[in-house]
């Protein structure tokens, strides 16, 4: 029996056990309490999704196991048929190497279509050469990373490499930054962690994961990976994303975008929100049905302080200060009702009885206030018990006049009295940051957040996110070379401290999947002549071809598209991208493009990128590295720029 063979019969096996568990969750879908359907629908929806490739891998052990790694788990009863590649089982087909075999013998890459075997790759690790930490399954990796790409990035799990299992693996406490060169699969592998996370902490399928992106093109781009993986509860949005109903109308300058993205508006919101609690100069008088109350000012600040103590935000703060207020009110209203019924030495005036038991006057007031009298009860007593009071607090708090003389002190606030439209991006932290102050937001938190192109965020958007993350667990992505947000990050450090100290820690990636090396050269060249010290990730291959560099009018620009491999994106500044005829290809500006990836890239005006923002050359780096085939860059030609 060829090795092809036996994989096939082994694959059957296994596809046989899929089959009847998806056959099990179709049964309980359908005859199941309606309470436990949503449960059999996402197991029948996950066991679709690892159908596909269900099995890549086998490890033969020097103890004489055999294990086979897939998708998901199966087992026979209490026999491991298939081990999930997130078990800490299947570690070893990711991370041995000849030179820490951790206790493999050969590593077999199965490649299957449908269900049949089509291939398999050993790699004898017992014996061979030491070559340290090299990248595994050449062959199987090559396949994958010179694919023709599609519109929806692919998972990795087959081919993933040890450095970046040693990534998804990682803790989940605390704050990992994946730095790393472009296409070095800093996104892959953050997708593939959640799938991890999720996995090995089960309640964070209940606690909710987000993963933020810069862009809904790039959510759409990565939004079949985790799916693919068997998990579909994940929430991915962009930071606009977060904020749902706001019409972004404009777009800022970039010193516009860094005034707005800086931390210290964070303290000029606040300042403004408790700016509008103003406490009066002087005694302020408030009627009330026939009565003119008095607030005198120390009972003002004491309210004000008292709800102030309490940490909330300003508009469920104000419903302490308004009790306080009443609180005051009720004992000035209780004061003068005693003394329209007794003078201090208990005589009865203004048609109260000698003994002490209230007139019809005093009996309607009160009523009118909402106090419940007893109207049997004649004899003298203390006018005011516990439920009168509650009744006078009720009424002086539904009182119109009441109201308003709280409200000019303490009124209630909306998030558009400090953050005004047309909005940008920018302004969405910003909103965000209003509504925290002034009533909490909607409370909306995760147990692990993903931010993609982390570099990108301002301030403000850290302080957004970081609300939405009470655990502070986190995975950041980003690589600082390609940040061209005027109020994106220079450090890591920088943008962490202020909220984890130093429990964050980097991890970096160091191996370019995706663009060949001489399309990488060139864009490290640019780069390292205006921003010194970068460090270049290292390519996986090479193409043997350079990238292309020419001369061309607009009109000329489809012609240079013809011959191009696969999905071809033409990447440049908005007004340059406008003067071209339609084309047969993607047109994105560089901030669109971020985290995209396309077979052939066209750079149209490459020095109209460089000067159009203060970043110009992260812009077109990010622009150069979209490529995993070919590179063009286009000088426009006779068009009077
Ligand atoms: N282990 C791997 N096996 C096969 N392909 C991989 C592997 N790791 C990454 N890739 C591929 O490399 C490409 C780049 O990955 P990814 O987009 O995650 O990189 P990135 O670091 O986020 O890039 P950028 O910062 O430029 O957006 C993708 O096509 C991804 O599928």
């Amino acid at each position: 029996m060829s090795q092809i063979d036996l994989e096939q019969a082994n694959l059957t096996t296994l596809y046989d056990r899929l089959d009847a568990l998806r056959a099990e969750a179709a049964r309980h879908l359908a005859a199941s309490h309606p309470a436990e359907r949503p449960y059999w629908a996402g197991e029948a929806a996950r066991l679709d999704a690892v159908a596909d490739k269900l099995c890549f891998g086998r490890v033969d052990l020097d103890d004489g196991r055999r294990l086979y790694v897939g998708r998901t788990g199966l087992f026979d009863g209490d026999e491991p048929l298939l081990i999930d590649w997130r078990a800490p089982a299947a570690r070893p087909f990711y991370t041995a190497t000849a030179a820490a075999r951790e206790g493999v013998r050969l590593r077999r890459r199965i490649t299957t279509r449908d269900r049949t075997v089509v291939d398999v790759d050993d790699e004898l690790l017992a014996v061979g050469a030491v070559r340290g930490e090299e990248l595994t399954g050449d062959a199987a990796l090559l396949a994958a990373v010179t694919a023709e790409r599609t519109e929806h990035m692919p998972d990795v799990v087959t081919t993933l490499q040890a450095e970046q299992d040693r990534i998804i693996r990682d803790s989940y406490a605390g704050v990992l930054v994946v730095q790393g060169g472009p296409g070095t699969g800093k996104t892959a592998v953050a997708l593939h962690r959640v799938a991890y996370l999720l996995y090995s902490h089960p309640h964070l399928r209940t606690r909710g994961v987000l993963v933020v992106g810069p862009s809904r093109m790039f959510l759409e781009y990565i939004g079949q990976v985790l799916p693919g993986l068997g998990e579909n509860s994940v929430v991915t949005a962009t930071i606009a994303d977060l904020w749902p109903g706001v019409r972004l109308e404009r777009a800022d300058t970039p010193d516009e975008a860094r005034h707005k993205g800086s931390g210290s508006r964070a303290a000029e919101l606040a300042a403004a929100v408790r700016g509008r609690v103003r406490v009066p100069d002087g005694p302020v008088e408030v009627p009330f049905e026939q009565e003119i109350l008095t607030l005198r000012p120390t009972a003002c600040r004491h309210a004000v302080r008292r709800a102030r103590e309490t940490g909330l935000p300003h508009n469920k703060a104000r419903l302490v200060f308004q009790r306080e207020i009443v609180g005051v009110l009720a004992d000035d209203l209780a004061a003068r009702l005693e003394a329209v019924t007794l003078t201090d030495s208990g005589e009865a005036i203004d048609g109260g009885d000698p003994d002490g038991a209230l007139g019809e006057a005093d009996l309607r007031a009160l009523r009118a206030a909402g106090v419940v009298v007893d109207w049997s009860d004649t004899g003298p007593r203390r006018l005011l018990d516990e439920v009168d009071v509650a009744g006078l607090h009720g009424s002086l708090l539904a009182d119109p006049g009441v109201q308003a003389a709280m409200d000019a002190i303490w009124p209630p606030l909306s998030v558009t009295d400090f953050v005004a439209g047309p909005f940008s991006t920018a302004d969405i932290p910003l909103l965000d940051e209003a509504a925290a102050l002034v009533d909490g937001g909607d409370g909306t938190t995760y147990g692990h957040v993903v931010v993609d192109e982390a570099q990108e965020l301002s301030e403000m958007a850290w302080r957004m996110l970081m609300r939405r993350c009470p655990s502070r667990s986190m995975t950041v992505v980003g690589d600082l070379a390609q940040t061209s947000d005027p109020a994106g990050a220079t450090g890591w450090d920088e943008v962490l401290r202020p909220y984890v100290a130093d429990r964050w820690r980097m991890a970096e990636l160091t191996v370019n999947y995706r663009t060949p090396a001489e399309i990488m050269s060139a864009a490290n060249e640019m780069l390292v002549a205006r921003q010194p010290g970068l460090r270049p990730a290292t390519s996986v291959r090479s193409t043997g071809v350079p990238p292309r560099e020419v001369h061309a009018a607009p009109a000329e620009v489809p012609g240079l598209l013809a011959g191009l491999p696969g999905r071809i994106a033409v990447i440049g500044p908005a007004h340059r991208l406008a003067v071209l005829p339609p084309l047969d290809a993607v047109p994105l500006t560089p901030a669109q493009a971020k985290g995209l990836e396309f077979d052939s890239v066209l750079v149209v005006d490459p020095g109209a990128v460089l000067d159009g923002s203060p970043r110009g050359h992260n812009d077109l780096y990010v622009a150069m590295t979209r490529a995993t085939q070919s590179l063009t860059t286009v000088h426009l030609t006779g068009c009077g720029f």
